[in-house]
């Protein structure tokens, strides 16, 4: 396709049945496109296609009728201009890997996961470009909580791409009346930004257990955008995403409202909950906790500074006492407020 703007009804597939992929799904059938959402269980794909409603991720919402949903991977695919992939970052691979022979050559492929794959390091376009050839490649990240998608509430998110006519495809395919889509070059970047915010939604959430109040929020965030940036910089990516939707944006949100998954489990754990009941009690993908392993290995390799992403890992993987962590990070040395300028 070489269209920029989908003028046009396109046909569209979202892989994965669960919340955040029923959400974008339900978001282009209402725009009028062809739009199948595939999920590997045919029994959760019947009672979706019957019920109009995807009672196991988003009960209460009324699929649109333009949306076909199917657990056939190659009906789901076939002809399609778009692919966006929701699966999480511990299938991804596993799903493109199947995807992939089915796919015209051009297609567009979207992930919209925010993770880091187990030993790789890998982010998931890296996966995308790896396991498919000829395909275009973007991310899709941002402030974005399905539920709220649903219910209508305005909402803004980043397609980030190197291909500015994808960008501007996507913006198109998505956008509505309560949905915005802002477009960046910095896929690395945007993609990191993602992965990284769930971290410190485990850290905050904990720390809401806790009794902390505002003034803690407060610095956790902004100490964990200090160190997300610094991570960054480190990575070769662009620390000035990071003050955008994908960045702070997502930051704020997923550290502030118990309708993140990751916020829950930091709050199940800071409750006195073991971590894997915790994350069984979710019953949904909290890929920060992943996270964290993968970035606090990435910080020791590179020596970069990350005082929040070492607490929480020496809370969750080390067994060290919740106070006497605490204690250690506000007896850190204290140094700059800001580390960047836009001077010179
Ligand atoms: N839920 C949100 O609000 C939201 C918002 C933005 C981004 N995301 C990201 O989107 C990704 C998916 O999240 P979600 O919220 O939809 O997760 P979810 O836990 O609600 O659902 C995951 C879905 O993937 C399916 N799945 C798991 N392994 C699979 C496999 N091997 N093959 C096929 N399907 C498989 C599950 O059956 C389920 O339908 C995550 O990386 C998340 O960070 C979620
Ligand atoms: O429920 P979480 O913690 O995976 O967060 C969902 C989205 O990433 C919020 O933007």
């Amino acid at each position: 396709m070489t269209q920029t703007e989908a003028s046009s009804p396109l046909s569209i597939a979202v892989l994965g049945g669960g919340s955040f992929g029923t959400a974008i799904a339900n978001i282009i059938a209402g725009n009028g496109h062809d739009t199948r959402q595939w999920m590997r269980d045919p029994e959760k794909a019947a009672s979706c296609r019957k019920l109009r409603e995807n009672t196991f991720y988003l009960p209460g919402v009324v699929l649109h009728p333009l949306l076909n949903i199917t657990y056939d991977l190659e009906e789901a695919v076939t002809g399609c201009d778009i692919v966006f992939v929701s699966i999480p970052s511990k299938s991804f691979r596993q799903v493109v890997r199947a995807v992939a022979p089915l796919l015209s050559p051009g297609t567009m492929l979207i992930s919209t996961t925010k993770g880091i794959e187990h030993d790789s390091f890998h982010l998931m376009s890296d996966i995308l470009r790896e396991e498919t050839q000829g395909m275009r490649v973007g991310v899709l990240s941002g402030p974005n909580f399905a539920k709220e998608i649903v219910e209508g509430h305005y909402t803004a998110t980043v397609i980030a791409s190197e291909d500015e006519a994808l960008c501007k495809t996507i913006q198109s395919v998505l956008h509505s009346e309560t949905f915005r889509v802002y477009s960046s070059s910095d896929v690395f970047g945007v993609e990191l930004a993602g992965a990284l915010k769930n971290i410190y939604a485990i850290v905050t959430g904990m720390a809401k257990a806790l009794g902390r109040g505002g003034n803690t929020t407060s610095l956790l965030i902004t100490r964990a955008l200090a160190e997300m940036m610094r991570f960054a910089e480190a990575m070769g990516a662009d620390p000035m995403t990071f003050i955008g939707l994908a960045g702070v944006g997502d930051l704020i949100l997923t550290c502030s409202s118990d309708l993140s998954r990751n916020y829950r489990v930091g709050y199940l754990v800071g409750k006195g909950m073991p971590l894997e009941q915790a994350v069984a009690e979710i019953g949904q993908v909290a890929e920060g906790v992943n996270t964290v392993r993968l970035i606090k290995a990435k910080a020791d390799e590179l020596g970069v500074y990350m005082p929040l992403v070492s607490a929480i890992h020496a809370i969750l993987f080390e067994e060290r006492p919740i106070p006497e962590v605490i204690r250690d990070l506000m007896s850190g040395a204290q140094t700059f407020d800001v580390a960047y300028s836009a001077k010179p």
